[in-house]
């Protein structure tokens, strides 16, 4: 388990590690390279594997209306990296004094003061410090010059093209879940809080627990198959991203989730929800009678999906 620890509360148990310093958002396969490297690394040095990560991004404070919704929250980040073999995830709260500091305060600061750092790995494309002013090669002579072992890492690639969250958030934004696991190594996971809705659900016969408070991407419009996870339990479940034009014309988004073999109360909850398929385009149907013939269809095709998923795992 990767233990969070912001900055300014760091202790030694964090200190004297390798560190990997990035946004690990998604913590795909790419990150997952970076920390397998440190952790080899670390294991020769005896020390903590310790991953550092701006928060909230930079670009969330220089570019505010052109950040895109993250894949992850901090919590989840943290849980991924741990699965990886990272011991703490070292949170800097991003502001414009630290955004300031040049490339050699920033390794002097952070790296050497404050982590004192006995390795580092970054990827090739690495850039670090005010208006990103040092590169890899910078970091290569900081590095000599203080003694920190520096591991440079080859960047992920699938399909000859570079593993990047950018890439995985578009595949997410464009509904194709299949290649989006492939590239995170784990399932999309959303969160959010279950309100009311209509109460038409139960009246059809598929209720729905309506997500509201998401603070991460949400897929394109449609309907998935998936996980919903309440507390420690996990159903198997069909998922409507849209508006519901088979009974009103409003183009509201909702994020509505069909539990398949549950029955209970969960307003107010806290539910997550895992994707792994996508099924077909939101559409009108004529009547209410024939949207229940096509979600039983759905749900079919869901619990097969969802089988030979499992059975490949
Ligand atoms: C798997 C699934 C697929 C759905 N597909 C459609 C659809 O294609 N068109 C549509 O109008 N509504 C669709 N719905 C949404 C229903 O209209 C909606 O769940 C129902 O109106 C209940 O809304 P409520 O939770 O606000 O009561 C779908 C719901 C689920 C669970
Ligand atoms: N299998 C299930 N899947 C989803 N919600 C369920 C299920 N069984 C019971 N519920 C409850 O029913 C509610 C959804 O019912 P619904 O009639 O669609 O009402 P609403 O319009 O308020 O969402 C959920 O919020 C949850 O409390």
């Amino acid at each position: 388990m990767t233990k969070i620890v912001p900055l300014e509360e760091i202790t030694d148990a964090a200190r004297h590690g390798v560190i990997t310093i990035g946004n690990f958002d998604g913590v795909h396969k790419g990150h997952a390279v970076l920390i397998r490297q440190a952790k080899r690394m670390a294991h020769a040095f005896d020390g903590p594997v310790v991953a550092v990560a701006f928060d909230p991004h930079p670009a969330a404070i220089l570019r505010p209306d052109q950040v895109p919704p993250t894949l992850t929250w901090l919590e989840r980040r943290a849980e991924l990296l741990g699965e990886h073999g990272t011991d703490f995830l070292v949170v800097i709260p991003t502001n414009k004094t630290f955004l300031n500091l040049s490339a050699t305060e920033f390794f002097a600061s952070l790296v050497q003061q404050q982590l004192a750092a006995r390795g580092i790995v970054e990827g090739p494309n690495f850039f670090f410090g005010r208006n990103r002013g040092g590169d890899i090669q910078t970091l290569q002579s900081l590095c000599d010059e203080g003694g920190v072992e520096l591991s440079i890492a080859q960047p992920s690639r699938d399909s000859d093209l570079m593993i990047s969250s950018t890439r995985i958030r578009d595949l997410i934004s464009a509904g194709n879940m299949n290649p989006a696991i492939s590239l995170l190594g784990h399932p999309h996971r959303i969160r959010g809080k279950v309100a009311h809705g209509v109460g038409r659900g139960k009246k059809i016969g598929f209720p729905t627990a309506n997500l509201h408070d998401i603070d991460v991407l949400v897929p394109s419009d449609g309907v998935y198959g998936g996980y919903a996870i309440v507390g420690d339990e996990r159903h198997k479940a069909a998922i409507h991203i849209g508006p519901n034009p088979t009974f009103d014309d409003q183009p509201d988004l909702k994020i509505e989730i069909h539990l398949l073999d549950y029955n209970g109360d969960l307003y107010d909850r806290e539910l997550m929800v895992d994707f792994i398929t996508r099924v077909r385009d939101t559409r009108r149907f004529d009547s209410p009678e024939q949207l229940v013939s096509q979600l039983k269809r759905d749900i079919e095709s869901i619990r097969i999906s969802l089988f030979q998923s499992e059975s490949k795992a």
